[in-house]
């Protein structure tokens, strides 16, 4: 098993539209197994299009105009995602890959308990498991989550965000992906939640050894919890580093910049998180 898990190479996406906008260009990384890796970057400058790009989340006006994404399975297989047809993607994108959307904790269904919507993902994706069987690992999933299975019959409005959000993990979970993306996942959190999540998502990694690319135009946040950063302007890449590199010794100048539009409350990174 390479301790790859995930290459891009040449990755360029346009939206068709009238002028069309080149939202990332020429992209290419490797993401390790295991890792976090913080996409950064002003508001436009095309993290989102990157992050849905390589899972083929996107739809048009949309189009992948160069590049190849090679996911390369815990099994050993390498996958060519773009060569994946629709049935392959829709199995790949729940088996493999996980997103978590910015205020995905707004899009679980109000009317059903949070037991009955993580029982669904189950049943439809794991036909084979038991009533009992889906039973116990939602359970065992709203512990893992810190959400606590007391609160399998809680219906949506009943949780406070953090506790929604921290579902919308536990459904992320589920079925035990190798990879999670995550977009602004704690953005509408207050900071104190949000710190308590953002520990819990880097522990879970180490213990489910799943990688995490997690988007946020939030770098002080990032340098928290990031292995590496890829700093993102214009649809590029224009830095990748640690974490501690970024923070010390920045060799691009837009990474500089961007440094410098946050204040530095301590004067020292506070590696609160690792
Ligand atoms: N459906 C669309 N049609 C046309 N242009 C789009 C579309 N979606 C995004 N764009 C453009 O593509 C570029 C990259 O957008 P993207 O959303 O990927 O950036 P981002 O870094 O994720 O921004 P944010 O932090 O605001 O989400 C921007 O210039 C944006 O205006």
């Amino acid at each position: 098993m390479t301790d790859t898990l995930l290459s891009v190479r040449d990755f360029s996406v346009v939206y068709d539209v009238d002028p069309p906008v080149q939202a990332v260009r020429d992209v290419s990384l490797d993401l390790k197994r295991g890792e976090i890796l913080g996409l950064a970057g002003e508001s436009g400058c095309g993290k989102t299009t990157l992050a849905y790009g390589v899972q083929r989340l996107l739809k048009a006006p949309a189009v992948i105009t160069n590049g190849r994404v090679v996911f390369h399975d815990a099994s050993g297989e390498d996958i060519d995602v773009n060569a994946l047809d629709a049935d392959e993607m829709r199995r790949f994108r729940w088996d493999k890959v996980s997103m978590v959307f910015q205020g995905a904790m707004n899009s679980l269904n109000p009317v059903a308990t949070i037991g009955a919507q993580l029982d669904d993902v189950f049943e439809v994706h794991r036909p084979g498991m038991s009533k009992g069987e889906r039973r116990a690992a939602v359970v065992e999933l709203l512990e893992i989550v810190k959400v606590g299975a007391q609160r399998y019959r809680s219906y949506p409005h009943e949780l406070s965000g953090g506790m929604r959000q921290r579902v919308m993990i536990a459904m992320a979970l589920a079925l035990r992906p190798q990879l999670m993306v995550m977009d602004e996942p704690t953005t509408a959190l207050d900071v104190l939640v949000q710190r308590e999540i953002l520990k819990q998502i880097s522990a879970l990694r180490h213990e489910f050894g799943f990688s995490v690319v997690f988007i946020t135009h939030d770098l002080p946040l990032l340098l928290e919890i990031s292995d590496r950063i890829a700093i993102m302007r214009d649809g590029r890449i224009v830095e990748l580093a640690t974490a501690e590199r970024i923070w010390n010794d920045p060799q691009d100048a837009y990474t500089k910049t961007l440094l410098e539009s946050f204040p530095r409350l301590t004067g020292e990174k506070g590696m609160v998180l690792r």
